[in-house]
């Protein structure tokens, strides 16, 4: 059975006549992982940014269905939003989000000393998270120390160590080669999936749709595609999706 876990009802965002998201209408179950992709400027990142509570967008609503039920993320003040963001929420970013002047160690760790955790602790689950995501021994290094790959597993570390129910990820891979890209995106599935977490990656790499259980297309603001992968087992992200996708519902926009 499916629970949802985000929830965007009407959402619009305007910038003069450019929809940047044009009465939209979403729900990403529990668990799942989405890709959203279309063209540059059609509203990739401003769904997110909604969906996570960092923008409140100017029309609609936007609920994150946690586990004591749904909370009204559209009505929340920005102090609120940062709380659920802190609380529930992870973010793998292209620009990474880390303090160069901090160890990769310390980087990890800051996260769960903002929610109480004492030093001890939050340092002995960021190492354990390091270690998982193959950067064993590089604690101590500073982020300019390490190539692009390991940075961005230093962001995936960072992003799971308070085990938020919900993982954003925005371009996550944009900037690495090919190989590099893959050994990154799975670090990044598996890592959620152990977990049982949702994620909601943003792309431009079909390879990283690809490896997602279902697929978001938009333009103009609009969602014109909306598929799933073609067998059940693909939507276990641990499992390499398989086969072609099936459309489950197609909008095109007029
Ligand atoms: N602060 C802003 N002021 C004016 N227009 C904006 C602003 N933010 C976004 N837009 C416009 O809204 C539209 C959607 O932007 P958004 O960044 O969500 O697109 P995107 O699909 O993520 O693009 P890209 O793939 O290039 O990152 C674009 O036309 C963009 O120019």
């Amino acid at each position: 059975m499916t629970h949802p876990q985000l929830q965007a009802v009407n959402l619009s965002q305007f910038y003069g006549p450019t929809a940047a998201l044009d009465h939209l209408d979403l729900i990403i179950h529990r668990g799942q992982s989405v890709a959203i992709m279309g063209p540059s400027g059609s509203g990739k990142t401003t769904l997110l940014h909604a969906l996570a509570g960092i923008d409140v967008p100017q029309d609609g609503e936007v609920y994150f269905h946690g586990a004591t039920g749904a909370e009204a993320v559209h009505v929340m003040s920005a102090e609120q939003r940062a709380e659920l963001r802190l609380k529930h929420f992870g973010f793998v970013f292209q620009a990474g989000l880390m303090l160069t002047e901090l160890t990769v160690v310390e980087n990890v760790a800051l996260p769960l000393m903002l929610s109480g955790v004492d030093r001890a602790s939050a340092y002995q689950t960021a190492s354990a998270w390091l270690n998982r995501l193959g950067l064993e021994g590089m604690g101590d290094r500073r982020l300019g120390q390490l190539s692009g790959g390991q940075a961005q597993r230093v962001a995936i570390a960072r992003a799971q160590v308070c085990g938020p129910e919900v993982i954003f990820a925005d371009e996550p891979t944009g900037a690495l080669d090919s190989v590099t890209s893959a050994e990154v995106l799975q670090a990044l599935l598996e890592s959620t999936a152990e977990r049982g977490a949702t994620l909601v990656v943003v792309t431009h790499d079909e390879h990283v749709a690809a490896r997602c259980a279902r697929t978001i297309r938009l333009r103009d603001g609009r969602i014109v595609a909306d598929s799933e992968a073609a067998d059940s087992e693909a939507a276990d992200l641990n499992v390499p999706r398989a086969g072609a996708a099936r459309t489950t519902s197609e909008r095109v926009a007029p």
